[in-house]
């Protein structure tokens, strides 16, 4: 039952897909890791699609649903790579997703241009705090080039639009889908793509110093083993035999294996996609939205102040403004929670204002001035906001 250790040698960063429904970012992030598993002495295996969208559900309509991980590696760097849904009703798997992203790869269909959701993802990628995009136009095997400027451009304004200064930003012509049939000019601009991810998207600080944070993504239960959380590392380091406080589930317990994409290790840090197995925890007991922590570094609060942008109706948000009272979804982290807003004296925010408001949210969450978040209500974002002050 030994199995590889995970040795780290190059620096991990963490990024993704995203983009509209069917632009072919499961495609693309399939040819990524084909591409890279025939460089020589590369460290990427190939997963091909269906090792991708592997649900039922995916299979049968076509769609991403789940957010999917896999892992490659460039000459430089070692990646973790989520590959999220674009279709509309999974939007909160998006959220989640981009939430721990360091950089992000938006995926647009040279054919199609920019749609709903291309928006959309821009929007709250910015608002979970990914601060930078390459950008993939993809599909580029069949589209005509005085098409692709076009999109190319509308793109570019729309990054700009957002604070991703769409002039500087890395603007790609792929085919994910001939790069995986192995032509080789497609198989090129796969590499031209890796390339500027590589040199755009900048190492991030790491607070490995920091108390130890992750937001608990995903529980699985390994038979005979115990409870497993996975997610990324937002601060700090563990190690094996750590204790840890999983706030939600109100317990304390010990760390007693670590595992990043299958391969043991001793300790994780900042940064870094793992599974944490938990002693004694029952599966049921720890939910997505939880967060395990250092015991006694933060305090889980529930009212808070936030500066929110409320989405008008032409980028997907409300149609009508919001008053005190409003009782919309917040998504904190990996959370989501129901909270009240009041909005003081201002009497109405319209879609497309830019507020103060109070929260109080259902329960308590680990909160702390800065932290970005997405509102919102019967399956769609009404608004974005990054948190003030916690009261
Ligand atoms: N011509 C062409 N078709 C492509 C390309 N990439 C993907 N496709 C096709 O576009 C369709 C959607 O591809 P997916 O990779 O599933 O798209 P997606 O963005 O992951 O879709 P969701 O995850 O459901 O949002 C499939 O039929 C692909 O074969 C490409 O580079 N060229
Ligand atoms: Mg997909």
């Amino acid at each position: 039952m030994s199995k590889t250790a995970y040795v780290r040698t190059k620096p991990h960063l963490n990024i993704g897909t995203m983009g509209h429904v069917d632009h072919g970012k499961t495609t693309l992030t399939a040819a990524i890791t084909k591409v890279l598993s025939e460089r020589s002495g590369g460290g990427t295996s190939y997963v091909a699609f269906d090792r991708i969208d592997r649900a039922p559900e995916e299979a049968r309509r076509g769609i991403t649903i789940n957010i999917a991980h896999v892992e490659y590696e460039t000459d430089t760097r070692h990646y973790a790579h989520v590959d999220m849904p674009g279709h509309a009703d999974y939007v909160k798997n998006m959220v989640t997703g981009a939430a721990q992203l360091d950089g992000a790869i938006l995926v647009v269909s040279a054919l199609d241009g920019i749609m709903p959701q291309t928006a959309e993802h821009v929007l709250l990628a910015r608002q979970v705090g990914v601060d930078h995009i390459v950008v993939a136009l993809n599909k580029a095997d069949a589209g005509d080039d005085e098409l692709t400027d076009l999109v190319e451009l509308e793109v570019r304004e729309l990054l700009t639009s957002h604070g991703y200064g769409g002039d500087s930003v890395p603007v790609v012509r792929v085919s994910g889908l001939r790069a995986l049939e192995g032509d080789p000019r497609w198989t090129a601009s796969i590499e031209a793509l890796l390339d500027a991810v590589d040199t755009y998207v900048p190492m991030p600080v790491r607070y490995v110093a920091a108390p130890f944070l992750m937001p608990v993504e995903n529980v699985l239960t390994i038979t005979g083993r115990g409870t497993v959380v996975t997610g990324a590392v937002e601060r700090g380091t563990v190690r094996v035999g750590d204790r840890v406080e999983v706030l939600g589930a109100g317990a304390q317990t010990v760390v007693t294996g670590l595992e990043t994409f299958g391969k043991p290790m001793d300790a994780a840090q900042a940064g870094d996609n793992v599974a944490l197995l938990l002693r004694g925890v029952p599966r049921d007991a720890v939910r997505r939205g939880h967060v395990v922590a250092e015991p006694g570094s933060v305090e889980p609060r529930r009212r808070f102040t936030a500066r929110v942008y409320v989405l008008s109706a032409r980028e997907g948000g409300r149609a009508t403004p919001v008053a005190t009272g409003y009782r919309p979804q917040f998504y904190i982290r990996t959370a989501d929670v129901v909270g009240d807003v009041d909005l003081g004296d201002a009497a109405v925010a319209r879609p497309g204002d830019t507020v103060t408001m109070t929260v109080e949210l259902g329960r308590d969450v680990p909160l702390e001035p800065g932290l970005g978040f997405a509102i919102r209500e019967g399956g769609r974002t009404v608004g974005a906001g990054t948190v003030g002050e916690v009261l």
